[in-house]
C-alpha cells in the first residue's frame, strides 16, 4: 500500500442516513480534495445539509449514518472515520480539524460578547495560546477575512458590522483552530448579490492558499459557477451527478442538472422532457 498523502481532505463513501421510517441520503460518494472548493447542489430537501451534519456526527436525534466519511490527517496518509466515531473523537474534530459556516452569520456569533474574545476564547480554549498570542493572530485572522481595521473590529460587537462583514467575522471564527475542512452551508444565501461576490472571492482565495478544502452547500448553482472546483449536484438524497465545474456547466450529462442550469438567468440550456413540466 502505498504511504503517500491522500489527495482527498475528505472521503464520503456509501454514505447513508435514514430516520425509522424514511431515507434521508440513499448512499452517495464524494471526494473533497485538498485545496479545493467542491460544491453541493440540488433543490430543497435533497439531503445537502444532512451530509455535512453528519461529517460533524450532528444529525438530528431521529437520524443514523452508515457508511464511511473519513478526514484525513493534515499530513501523512493517516485519517479518521467519523461515521460512528466517538463522542470524544467527534468533539476533537468539531471546530477544529473540522469547521462549519451557516447561512445566518448570527448562528455562530454571540450578540453579546465583542468579535476579539469570540476569536480569542477559541484560541485559547483548543490551542492553549497566551492572551496576547491569542489577540494577535484574532486580529491576523480577520485582516485575512478582509474585515476594514482589524485591530478596532475586534473591540466591537456583531451588530456594529454589516451582513456581509458578519459573515467574514463568522468564518474567521470558523478558521480560528486552523481546521483543513471548512463546511460552508448556503454561506451567501442571505447576502445582497454585490456582497455575495466578495464573499464567494473570499472563499476562493482561502482554498488557493492550499490548507483548507470547503464543501460549499447551495441550491444556486450560479453560486458554484463562480468558485467551485468540482460539483455535485443531488435530488431526493442521491447524487445524479458529479463532475468539475466546467464539465459540468458545458455539457451536463443528466437530465436534472440540465433543468437547474436552464434555470440561470442567461441560460442557453433548453429545460427537457420531464424536468420541462
Ligand atoms: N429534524 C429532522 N427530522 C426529520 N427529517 C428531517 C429533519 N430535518 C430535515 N429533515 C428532512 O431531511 C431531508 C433533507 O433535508 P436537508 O436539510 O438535508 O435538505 P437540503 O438539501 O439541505 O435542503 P435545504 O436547502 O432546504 O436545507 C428533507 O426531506 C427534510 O425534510
Amino acid at each position: 500500500m502505498s504511504s503517500s498523502i491522500d489527495p482527498a481532505a475528505l472521503t464520503i463513501e456509501g454514505l447513508r442516513i435514514a430516520t425509522r421510517s424514511h431515507t434521508i441520503v440513499g448512499g452517495i460518494d464524494l471526494a473533497l480534495k485538498r485545496g479545493g472548493i467542491h460544491g453541493l447542489a440540488g433543490e430543497s430537501g435533497s439531503g445537502k445539509t444532512m451530509t455535512a451534519l453528519a461529517v460533524l456526527g450532528l444529525l438530528p436525534g431521529s437520524m443514523t449514518a452508515s457508511g464511511s466519511i473519513r478526514l484525513a490527517d493534515a499530513e501523512g496518509p493517516a485519517s479518521t472515520e467519523l461515521v460512528g466515531a466517538s463522542r470524544g473523537v467527534l468533539q476533537g474534530v468539531r471546530g477544529r480539524r473540522v469547521a462549519m459556516v451557516f447561512q445566518d452569520p448570527s448562528t455562530s456569533l454571540h450578540p453579546q460578547l465583542p468579535v476579539g474574545r469570540q476569536l480569542t476564547d477559541h484560541m485559547r480554549h483548543h490551542l492553549g495560546l497566551g492572551k496576547a498570542e491569542a489577540r494577535q493572530k484574532a486580529e491576523a485572522l480577520l485582516d485575512r477575512v478582509r474585515v476594514p481595521d482589524a485591530r478596532g473590529a475586534l473591540s466591537k460587537y456583531p451588530h456594529q458590522f454589516s451582513g456581509g462583514q458578519r459573515q467574514r467575522i463568522a468564518i474567521a471564527v470558523a478558521l480560528a483552530c486552523d481546521p483543513t475542512v471548512l463546511l460552508a452551508d448556503e454561506p451567501t444565501t442571505a447576502l445582497d448579490v454585490t456582497v455575495q461576490a466578495g464573499v464567494l472571492q473570499l472563499l476562493r482565495e482561502l482554498a488557493d492558499g492550499g490548507d483548507l478544502s470547503i464543501l460549499l452547500v447551495t441550491h444556486d448553482l450560479g453560486v458554484m459557477s463562480a468558485v467551485a472546483d468540482e460539483v455535485t449536484v443531488m435530488r431526493q438524497g442521491l447524487v445524479v451527478e458529479s463532475a468539475p465545474r466546467e464539465q459540468l456547466f458545458t455539457s451536463p450529462q443528466d437530465d436534472y442538472t440540465r433543468s437547474l442550469l436552464a434555470a440561470l438567468p442567461g441560460s442557453s440550456f433548453e429545460q427537457t422532457g420531464e424536468e420541462a413540466r
